[in-house]
């Protein structure tokens, strides 16, 4: 059979990554594809650096629409980012009739909706393993091998550039920018890499994980998106004193309020159970929970960003496209699981609605009554106290620090019990909340 003709818009490091994985296992792909996978061109704004890249065996183009509009080539990927001119290209390579493969997780979960009908209509493939959790197979995983399942929940560390800085801040004392530059400079960090650490990199894959795994559209705007800047040391070492990892999570969940149902979307730093499993997925590594009401809990553990592991999700979707690409479109996965006509569009909901426990930390007067006015707040608001730490006050101080973890309660009766509390002239400041999620 003749070759597939692959157009690769980008060579950095996840087109780097694939052109060199493409080359290097050439022939154990074509065995496994069928046929052999060929890059005839690549785009890229510095054209000596790729020709440089890519051994002067491809085609080198500026203008990446030469390829979206070369007639040869049979599937176009997108690794260039970003979301205004990655949108144009995708849609003009569907209508052109090619099958498309990206790992740009911001242009899915903004134009998702958009893209995918654009190429349901056309019949061609749009494949995004890469997109979601780097070369962790759980786009495939959940579309595929569990498809028999009611997703209940998903939750995952799935920004690799986040996990490595709270890692290594923790592990080694290093300082948050120093951590950052190492994550840049090993190809982890998005190009704005304010995408990672104010969380956006997460919660755009964790709305595609939320599509797949509900069959409801991608709705990255009403997702709740909290990153790990206003994090604090103290409260990382008091999370361990009481058992458990804070970790930056993404979590996809049905809910029912007032017996309605709803989903939960969100992406915050949250305190694990120490004892499970993915608290203790350290560096860039990244792992994904998948509660589904007939498998029980499974969980995927890999490497979610960097070159080579990114292009392994980016090659793998290039075989399957291979091997169906002579398939009747009716007959292929659905982009997102559910066939088109299926989804439904369960409501997201807003944060004041989630259900879950709390880590409480307060600064107060060591003096008498005040943990009782606390408790009395946390009571009135209906919220039991699952543990509390209170802290010595240091030689010479007067005032100290209190922390409660709470059982499941909604976010809104936290909300108005924290304004209580900073309302007492016994607390200063403000009191600090972070999610804990017993993932069980
Ligand atoms: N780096 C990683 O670990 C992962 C990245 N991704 C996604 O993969 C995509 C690519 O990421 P990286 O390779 O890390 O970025 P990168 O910045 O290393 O590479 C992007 C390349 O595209 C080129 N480019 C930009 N506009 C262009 C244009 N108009 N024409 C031709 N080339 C153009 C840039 O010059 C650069 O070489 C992004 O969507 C990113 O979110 C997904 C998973 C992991
Ligand atoms: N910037 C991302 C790259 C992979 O998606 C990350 O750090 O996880
Ligand atoms: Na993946």
């Amino acid at each position: 059979m003749k070759p597939i003709k692959v157009g690769l818009l980008g060579v950095g490091n996840v087109g780097g990554g694939t052109f060199d994985v493409l080359e290097r296992n050439q022939e154990e792909i074509r065995r496994r594809a069928g046929r052999s996978i060929e890059v005839v061109a690549v785009s890229a704004r510095n054209l000596e650096r790729a020709k440089t890249r890519t051994g002067g065996k491809v085609a080198v183009v500026a203008n990446p629409m030469d390829i979206v509009n070369n007639p040869e080539i049979d599937i176009v990927v997108e690794l260039i980012g970003g979301y205004d001119q990655a949108r144009e290209l995708v849609l003009k390579a569907i209508e052109n009739g090619k099958h498309v493969v990206t790992a740009n997780k911001a242009l899915l979960a903004v134009h998702g909706n958009e893209i995918f009908a654009a190429a349901q209509a056309k019949g061609v493939m749009v494949a995004f393993e890469a997109a979601v959790a780097g070369g962790i197979p759980i786009i495939k995983a959940l579309r595929e091998g569990l498809t028999a399942n009611r997703i209940d929940w998903l939750a995952g560390i799935i920004n690799g550039t986040t996990n490595f800085i709270l890692s290594e801040m923790r592990d080694k004392g290093l300082d948050f920018a120093t951590v950052l530059k190492q994550a840049q400079e090993l190809g982890y960090a998005e190009a704005d890499p304010t995408f990672d650490i104010e969380g956006v990199d997460a919660a755009h894959k964790a709305t595609i994980m939320s599509a797949i795994a509900f069959g409801i559209p991608v709705q990255f705007d009403k997702a709740h998106v909290e990153g790990i800047s206003k994090l604090n040391a103290v409260d990382i070492r008091y999370a361990e004193q009481l058992g458990y990892r804070i970790k930056l999570l993404g979590i996809a969940k049905r809910a029912k309020v007032n017996g309605k149902e709803g989903v939960e979307l969100r992406v915050h730093p949250t305190l694990i159970p120490s004892k499970r499993l993915i608290a203790n997925v350290e560096g860039a590594m990244n792992a994904v929970l998948v509660q589904g009401d007939a498998v029980g809990a499974t969980l995927y553990y890999g490497k979610g960003a960097g070159a080579e592991p990114t292009a392994s999700a980016v090659i793998a979707d290039l075989v399957d496209i291979t091997r169906l690409a002579t398939a009747d479109p009716e007959h292929r996965v659905p982009h997102l699981a559910f066939q088109p006509n299926a989804m439904t569009n369960i409501e997201i909901l807003p944060m004041s609605e989630v259900t879950t426990s709390y880590y409480l930390r307060m600064n107060v007067k060591d003096e008498p009554g005040v943990l009782a006015d606390l408790t009395r707040i946390l009571a009135d608001a209906g919220i039991s106290i699952d543990a509390m730490l209170q802290k010595e006050p240091a030689d010479g101080e007067t005032r100290t620090d209190i922390i409660f973890l709470t059982h499941q309660t909604q976010e809104k009766h936290v909300n108005s019990a924290i304004a209580k509390m900073e309302a007492l002239s016994t607390v200063g400041g403000s009191v600090t909340k972070i999610r804990l999620e017993n993932l069980s």
